[in-house]
C-alpha cells in the first residue's frame, strides 16, 4: 500500500498476533488491526537503497463465498531504522519457524533456522495444461514471500519424475512438491520406495499443489484444514498457503499387488478422459453416462476388519474455516520472467541434485486404486479419479493382459476403487500401445516392507480375521484419504494417518436412481446416510479383491493396471505429508 507519511503506528508483537495501532493526535481516532500470525506466509526487509521497510504478506480467508479463494494482502510499514526493520522481520519469522523464544529473546537473522528448500515437479500437461501458468501467478510469488527457495523442474514425460526421485539427493530438500494431480505424487511416491534407501527416503516430506482434474489429495488437505470444499484457483491458493506454512502430518501408504485388474469407478475415469477439457466436470459426466448403462460384475471381495479400529478422531468434522479467495489482485508487481523447464532461485541445477545411484526397479502407489468392470480404455496413459465399473463397451479396446509370471507391488496413498469387473482375458485382446506404456511394473528386488497380513496373491487367505464376500458387484471402491477427487467427499471418516482402508461396495440389485443418489450425496460425503440393502461401507486393514467375470478395467491412482485379482494391504504413517495447519500438533518443516 502506499506509505502514508502522516500516519504514524505502534506495532507489537505477540506470540499469535500482531497489534497495529494508528497513532492520532485525535482522541478517539486511533484504528486498530489484529493481524493473526496464522493468516501470515511470510515478512520481508528489503534490502538497501530500499528504505526500512517492514513487509508484511497476509493471506487472509475471504468471505464464505463458493469457488472465490483467499485474497492477498501487502503492508509495508517504515521503520525508524534499517536495524529496527530486520529484527522486527528476524522476530516475525522466528515465530512463522516456531522457533522457541521469549520477551527477553534478542532478535537477529542468526537465530533462524537455515531457509527451507523445496523441489518442485511440475507436469505442464497436468489437468487443463496451466500448472505453468499457475506456477507464474501464484505458486511461486507465495513461495517468495514465504522466504522458501525452490528448485522447479518441468517434467518431460511419463516416470520422469519417479526416476528423477530414484537418484536425486534427498537431503538437499525439505520436501518435494507436486505441482500437478495425483498422478505424479503416485510417481514420486513409487520413485523414493525404489530407491535403496527407501525407508529414509520416504520420510521426505510431501506436498501437492493441485494442478491436475481431479485433486484428490488436495481434496483431503483443504478439507483437513478445515476450509470449505473448492476446486481450481482456490484450492490451489489454500494448498499453497498451507504448503508455505509448513506442517507435516504422517500419510499412511497402501502397497497394492496386482496381476489384473477391473472396476467401476475405475471406467468412468478412464473413459472420462475423453472429457477432459471439462476439468472435473468430467468425472460426472463420465459418471452418468457409465450409470446409464450399468451393469454389475461377478467377484470375491474380502477384507481383514481391524480387530480395534483406530480412528484418530471422535466423529468430529475439522472446524470449517470460511472459504479462502481468489487473487490475482496485487500480484501484478511480480515480474514475470519466463520459467524455464528447469528454474531454481537456488543457483543449482537439475544436474546438480542428482546422485547418481544404482538403478533399481519397482512399482510403488501412492494414491487411489480403482478397479473398474468391463473394459477401459485409456486415453492419456494413466490417471484416475472416479471410476464407475458398470458395463463396458465392446467397441473399446480390452482390458489388458500383462503376461507376468509375478505378481507387482506398488503404493498408493489416497485410495483403491476396485469394482467388480471381469476377470483377466489374456487371450483375446492385445494392450493398447498407450496400456504397454503404462506398464512398469516389475519386483522390487530390494526387501521393501512386507506386507505380513497377506499371504502371496496366488494363495489362499486365511478363513480366521477375515470376512469373504461373493457375488455380483457394481463397483467396490476403496479409499485411503477422504476424497476421491477435489469435490468429492467419499470416505468422510478417513484421516491421513488412521491405518485403515475404507471400503465402499455396491452390490447388483441397486436402482440407477439409489446409485445416482450415492455419487450426489457423496459430493458432501453424507452418502453413508444413504440407506441401501446394496451400499456398504467397512473399514479394513487388508483386502483381496478376485473378479470372477472375464474381462474388466482395473485401476490404481486413476491408472490403469492389468485386470485381476488384486490385494492390498495399509502400511500406517509410513510417509510424511505436508499439510499445513491443520489445528493439530505438527511437525515444521
Ligand atoms: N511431461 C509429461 N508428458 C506426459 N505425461 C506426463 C508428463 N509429466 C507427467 N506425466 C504423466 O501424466 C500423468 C497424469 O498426471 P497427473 O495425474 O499428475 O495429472 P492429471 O491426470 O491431470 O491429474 P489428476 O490425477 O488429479 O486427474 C502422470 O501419471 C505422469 O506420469
Amino acid at each position: 500500500p502506499p506509505l502514508s507519511p502522516t500516519s504514524n503506528y505502534a506495532l507489537t508483537l505477540t506470540h499469535t498476533h500482531i497489534h497495529i495501532q494508528r497513532l492520532s493526535s485525535r482522541p478517539g481516532k486511533e484504528a486498530r488491526l489484529l493481524l493473526p500470525l496464522s493468516e501470515l506466509v511470510g515478512c520481508s526487509c528489503p534490502r538497501s537503497p530500499a528504505p526500512p521497510l517492514l513487509v508484511l504478506y497476509w493471506y487472509p480467508p475471504g468471505k464464505r463465498r463458493k469457488g472465490v479463494s483467499r485474497r492477498r494482502q501487502v503492508k509495508a510499514y517504515l521503520a525508524e531504522s534499517r536495524p529496527e526493520a530486520e529484527r522486527w522481520s528476524a522476530a516475525i519469522q522466528c515465530l512463522l519457524r516456531e522457533v522457541p523464544v521469549t520477551a527477553n529473546t534478542e532478535f537477529s537473522r542468526s537465530l533462524l533456522p537455515r531457509t527451507r528448500r523445496l523441489l518442485l515437479l511440475v507436469n505442464p500437461f497436468s489437468g487443463r495444461g496451466q500448472a505453468m501458468q499457475w506456477c507464474q501467478a501464484h505458486i511461486l510469488p507465495m513461495i517468495r514471500e514465504a522466504n522458501i527457495s525452490y528448485n522447479l523442474i518441468q517434467t518431460e514425460r511419463r516416470n520422469h519424475a519417479r526416476e528423477l526421485v530414484r537418484e536425486i539427493s534427498l537431503p538437499e530438500w525439505d520436501g518435494i512438491i507436486i505441482v500437478s494431480g495425483d498422478g505424479l505424487m503416485h510417481e514420486v511416491i513409487n520413485g523414493l520406495m525404489e530407491r535403496p534407501d527407501w525407508e529414509q527416503a520416504i520420510k521426505t516430506p510431501l506436498g501437492i499443489l493441485p494442478c491436475g482434474s481431479g485433486n484428490a489429495l488436495a481434496g483431503s488437505i483443504n478439507h483437513y484444514a478445515g476450509y470449505d470444499m473448492c476446486l481450481r484457483e482456490p484450492l490451489l491458493l489454500n494448498c499453497c498457503f498451507l504448503l508455505c506454512r509448513g506442517g507435516i502430518r504422517p500419510l499412511d501408504l497402501v502397497s497394492i499387488t496386482t496381476s489384473l485388474a477391473w472396476g467401476f469407478v475405475s471406467d468412468v475415469d478412464i473413459e472420462s478422459e475423453r472429457y477432459r477439457g471439462l476439468g472435473s466436470a468430467r468425472f460426472t459426466l463420465g459418471t452418468l453416462v457409465r450409470i446409464a448403462s450399468l451393469r454389475s460384475y461377478k467377484g470375491r471381495l474380502s477384507y481383514m476388519p481391524p480387530s480395534v479400529v483406530a480412528t484418530t478422531s471422535n466423529g468430529t468434522p475439522p472446524p470449517r474455516r470460511p472459504l479462502s479467495r481468489s487473487i490475482t489482485e496485487g500480484l501484478d508487481g511480480f515480474s514475470k520472467t519466463p520459467i524455464h523447464r528447469t528454474c531454481s532461485d537456488m543457483g543449482i541445477s537439475e544436474q546438480r541434485s542428482l546422485l547418481k545411484t544404482e538403478r533399481r526397479r519397482g512399482r510403488w502407489r501412492c494414491g487411489r486404486t480403482v478397479a473398474s468392470q468391463g473394459v477401459g480404455r485409456e486415453l492419456r496413459g494413466g490417471h484416475g479419479k472416479m471410476w464407475l465399473g458398470s458395463d463396458l463397451s465392446p467397441s473399446l479396446p480390452l482390458s489388458v493382459t500383462i503376461p507376468s509370471p509375478t505378481s507387482r507391488k506398488f503404493w498408493t496413498k489416497t485410495k483403491t476403487r476396485p469394482v467388480q469387473g471381469p476377470t483377466h482375458s489374456s487371450s483375446t485382446l492385445a494392450p493398447t500401445p498407450s496400456l504397454l506404456k503404462n506398464r512398469p511394473f516389475v519386483s522390487l528386488p530390494f526387501d521393501v516392507p512386507r506386507d505380513d497380513l497377506l499371504p502371496p496373491l496366488d494363495q489362499p487367505l486365511p478363513t480366521r480375521d477375515w470376512v469373504t464376500i461373493e457375488g455380483d458387484f457394481v463397483l467396490v471402491l476403496a479409499l485411503y484419504q477422504s476424497h476421491l477427487g477435489a469435490d468429492l467427499h467419499a470416505a468422510p471418516q478417513a484421516r491421513f494417518d488412521d491405518g485403515l482402508i475404507h471400503l465402499t461396495f455396491v452390490r447388483a440389485g441397486i436402482s440407477r436412481a439409489t446409485l445416482l443418489r450415492l455419487f450426489f450425496a457423496m459430493e458432501k460425503g453424507n452418502h453413508h446416510s444413504v440407506n441401501s440393502p446394496y451400499v456398504s461401507h467397512v473399514s479394513c486393514k487388508a483386502f483381496r479383491l478376485q473378479p470372477l467375470s472375464p474381462r474388466g478395467t482395473l485401476t490404481v491412482d486413476g491408472e490403469l493396471v492389468p485386470y485381476g485379482p488384486l490385494q492390498a494391504q495399509v502400511h500406517p504413517s509410513m510417509a510424511r505429508l505436508i499439510v499445513g495447519d491443520t489445528g493439530v500438533k505438527i511437525t515444521r518443516l
